[in-house]
């Protein structure tokens, strides 16, 4: 099979689809694959890193996608790229659909066989093409909201550990799953006091055995989402309700209660965020205000570390991505039904339940397109 890769082209987006090492998984099994000229280089990945482990660098966009049975991305396409799609072309990277119904539409339009890294399974439950990526921003989410407590990026001027004689900061972090989780390392890492709120119980369960009354957990209602968000200095949002769009647990209401100067991190912004005041920001403007509290919604937060965030997240696509190209899309999907679960959009019909319910797209289910 030709595979493709082109160059990132979303705000400051440095990941790269494929690194040197999963070309090479590629081409040792007889597969071509098409680099864009320096799709990595931005990140230490030399086009002749690339040729040494057996690609061919080419120089537009326009001849990767003309050229290639099946297009290995990180972000979800741009209405360039979407255009550029063809009929029956394998596209995998993360689509993130329920909250984006031109980008929907456009890939319905192209015929294209659309896999979205977000909602493939795993066979122990989870999200494994998701996980990496949300343990980076997970992460980050408490690095961006620290800075943005500052005076000088708008927060109120606030240090989250506190210091000896004067007391540490609140961070509330609202769903407990790999977003959550990673923040609430990292803030417990700061000195902050810590609430991490989630409708599961059994995920809060294990949180407190793991970090006991390092943190406090609550079940997530309306009642205990409001009393955790109005005493905060920094809320990150982690929620996730798979493919469909996120639930709006933080309302206008409350944004406008807060305490000046506080921080909301949206990390769910990519499924439309959690909070009533959200919009998407990007890398080279990150933050707005409202009713003064400071919003950070940047919906790519891993682009920032890319390179870590490239590795980490091949790790995780490599294998089926290789079994793509070996078995082609259909017999790759009979053999693994959580790479099925992938399935977004195929030959102009919408196959994933949770984005033709949120966008009102019929719903032909992925076996029906695997007959
Ligand atoms: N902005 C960015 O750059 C990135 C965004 N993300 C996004 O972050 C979000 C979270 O991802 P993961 O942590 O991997 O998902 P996850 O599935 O591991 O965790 C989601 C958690 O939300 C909880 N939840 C669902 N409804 C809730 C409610 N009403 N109240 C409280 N908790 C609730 C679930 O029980 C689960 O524990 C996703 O939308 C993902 O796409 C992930 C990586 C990067
Ligand atoms: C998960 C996602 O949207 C990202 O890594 O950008
Ligand atoms: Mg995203």
């Amino acid at each position: 099979m030709i595979v493709g890769v082109p160059k990132e082209i979303k705000n400051h987006e440095y990941r790269v689809g494929l690194t040197p090492p999963s070309v090479r998984e590629l081409t040792l099994r007889g597969h071509q694959v098409l680099v864009q000229k320096d799709a990595g280089s931005a990140i230490g990945l030399s086009d002749d890193q690339y040729v040494a482990a057996g690609a061919s660098i080419v120089e537009t966009a326009k001849e990767i996608f003309a050229r290639s049975a099946m297009i290995v991305k990180v972000k979800e396409p741009q209405p360039g790229e979407c255009a550029m799609l063809s009929e029956g072309q394998i596209l995998y990277t993360y689509l993130h659909l329920a909250p984006d119904p031109e980008q929907t539409a456009a890939l319905v339009k192209s015929g294209a066989v659309c896999i979205a890294y977000e909602t493939i399974t795993g066979a122990g439950g989870g999200l494994p093409l998701l996980a990496p990526m949300s343990e980076v921003a997970g992460r980050m989410a408490i690095q961006a909201g620290a800075a943005h407590l500052e005076k000088s990026k708008g927060g109120m001027g606030l240090l989250l550990g506190g210091v000896p004689g004067v007391a540490q900061g609140h961070v509330v972090i609202i769903g407990a799953g790999v977003v959550g989780t990673n923040a609430m390392q990292m803030a417990v890492g700061t000195g902050a006091r810590v609430t991490v709120l989630d409708k599961s119980i059994e995920r809060l369960r294990q949180l407190d055995l793991v970090y006991g009354n390092r943190i406090s957990t609550l079940y997530s209602n309306a009642h205990a989402i409001e009393e955790s968000v109005l005493s905060a200095d920094l809320v990150v949002g982690g929620v996730l309700v798979p493919g469909a769009a996120a639930p709006k647990l933080v309302t206008r209401a409350m944004i406008s209660r807060m305490k000046p100067g506080a921080v909301v991190v949206d990390v769910a912004i990519d499924q439309g965020g959690c909070f009533e005041t959200s919009h998407a920001t990007t890398h080279a403007d990150p933050t707005y205000v409202v009713d003064g509290v400071v919003h950070y919604c940047v919906a790519n937060m891993p682009g920032a570390v890319a390179r870590t965030s490239t590795f980490a997240l091949n790790n995780a696509t490599i294998g089926h991505a290789v079994a793509l190209a070996e078995k082609g899309w259909r017999q790759a999907m009979r053999d693994d039904p959580h790479l099925k679960n992938g399935l977004n959009v195929c030959l102009g019909k919408v196959t994933y339940g949770a984005v033709a319910g949120a966008l009102g797209f019929d719903h032909v289910p992925a076996d029906k397109m695997l007959a």
